[in-house]
């Protein structure tokens, strides 16, 4: 059937619509994702839980507003192409009502966090059969106030290499965010795992900056968190070693100082804390395999006491 012009133009016009994409969770990733696509042209729905007026990036000492549609309701929303889920791990199940209203047969759910298992913990709470792509974040941001982030450094997510990755890679093309798609992702995860496994539990136990890694007593303690960790993550399938040790050990002597971890900025802002999907991720997998953690089996005992306290604060 000869098709009028009219009617031709049409997929014409589909096929330059651009992506709709939804981000669950406004903080430091969320915002900053949210942002770079925003201002890259993708057509941003950005959910949160806490209501919020607007949404502004600080980065290199610039301010700069993103035009992001905010929706407080996921009864509001519909299937969308990509669903960036940003929320911290304690608090994915809490997103299952907007996975649920965002997903249609052709989403796909990037789930970017911290820890492993990311997988896992949203298969569950998706339509049976949708795509979830697991991301292993390497942004350090920090949320500064509701709907501000500053963004420290870095802008690069790594998933499983194949088809999913590579259209996450064509998504995000143009964005600043680059996607380097990875043949081993167990190991990508427990060597995303390491840069966390020191930082987040230190400074938010301590309440001090990145900077607290310069004293070659803090360095020598991370060290030794880290073998401990070095040995479960063999055990877990990665392929980690003293290398590993040494590049997160290089990366925190020469992260800015003045950057901080996701963890202390839950603690310094009274949120409950991510240590059981961290720190707790390790001795927990530890104890299945009959490897002694104590160094890291200490830092999660003082963490829980602190997060009962926050999350005591917050019922006050
Ligand atoms: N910040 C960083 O530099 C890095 C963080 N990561 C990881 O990325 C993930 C996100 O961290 P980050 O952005 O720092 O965390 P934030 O705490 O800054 O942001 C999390 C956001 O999720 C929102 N949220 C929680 N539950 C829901 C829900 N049910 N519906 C909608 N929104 C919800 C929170 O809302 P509310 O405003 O109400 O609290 C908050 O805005 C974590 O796994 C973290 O470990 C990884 C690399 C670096
Ligand atoms: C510390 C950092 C930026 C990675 O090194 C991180 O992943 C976090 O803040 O949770």
């Amino acid at each position: 059937m000869a098709q009028t012009p009219q009617a031709a133009s049409v997929p014409d016009r589909a096929a330059a619509a651009p992506a709709r994409v939804a981000v669950i969770g406004a903080g430091a990733i969320g915002g900053y994702v949210a942002a770079l696509a925003r201002w890259a042209g993708l057509d941003v729905t950005l959910c949160v839980r806490s209501p919020l007026r607007d949404l502004a990036v600080e980065s290199g000492g610039e301010v700069r507003a993103a035009a992001v549609r905010i929706v407080t309701d996921p009864a509001r929303v519909t299937p969308v192409d990509w669903v960036l889920l940003t929320t911290k791990a304690q608090d994915t199940a809490s997103a299952e009502g907007w996975l649920r209203r965002l997903c249609g047969p052709e989403t796909v759910v990037a789930v970017l966090q911290n820890g492993i298992d990311q997988e896992e913990r949203v298969v569950p709470l998706v339509p049976r059969g949708t795509a979830v792509l697991p991301t292993v974040v390497y942004i350090s941001a920090e949320r500064i106030a509701p709907g501000r982030v500053r963004h420290h450094v870095a802008s690069e997510l790594h998933v499983p290499e194949g088809p999913l990755a590579d259209r996450f890679a064509a998504l995000l093309a143009g964005t600043g965010l680059r996607v380097h798609p990875v043949p081993d992702f167990t190991t990508a995860v427990w060597r995303k795992l390491f840069t966390n496994l020191a930082a987040n539990p230190l400074t938010a136990l301590l309440q001090q900056r990145i900077g607290v890694f310069a004293d070659p007593e803090m360095a020598a303690l991370s060290r030794d968190l880290l073998r401990e960790a070095a040995a479960v993550a063999r055990a877990e399938g990665a392929d980690i070693g003293e290398a590993d040790i040494a590049r997160t050990l290089e990366l925190y002597a020469h992260a800015p100082p003045d950057g901080g971890s996701s963890m202390l900025y839950d603690r310094l802002a009274g949120r409950p804390l991510e240590h059981e999907y961290l720190t707790g991720a390790v001795v927990r997998a530890a104890e299945r395999h009959g490897i002694e953690t104590p160094l890291n089996r200490m830092l999660l005992v003082l963490l829980r006491a602190v997060d009962r306290d926050l999350r005591a604060g917050r019922q006050e």
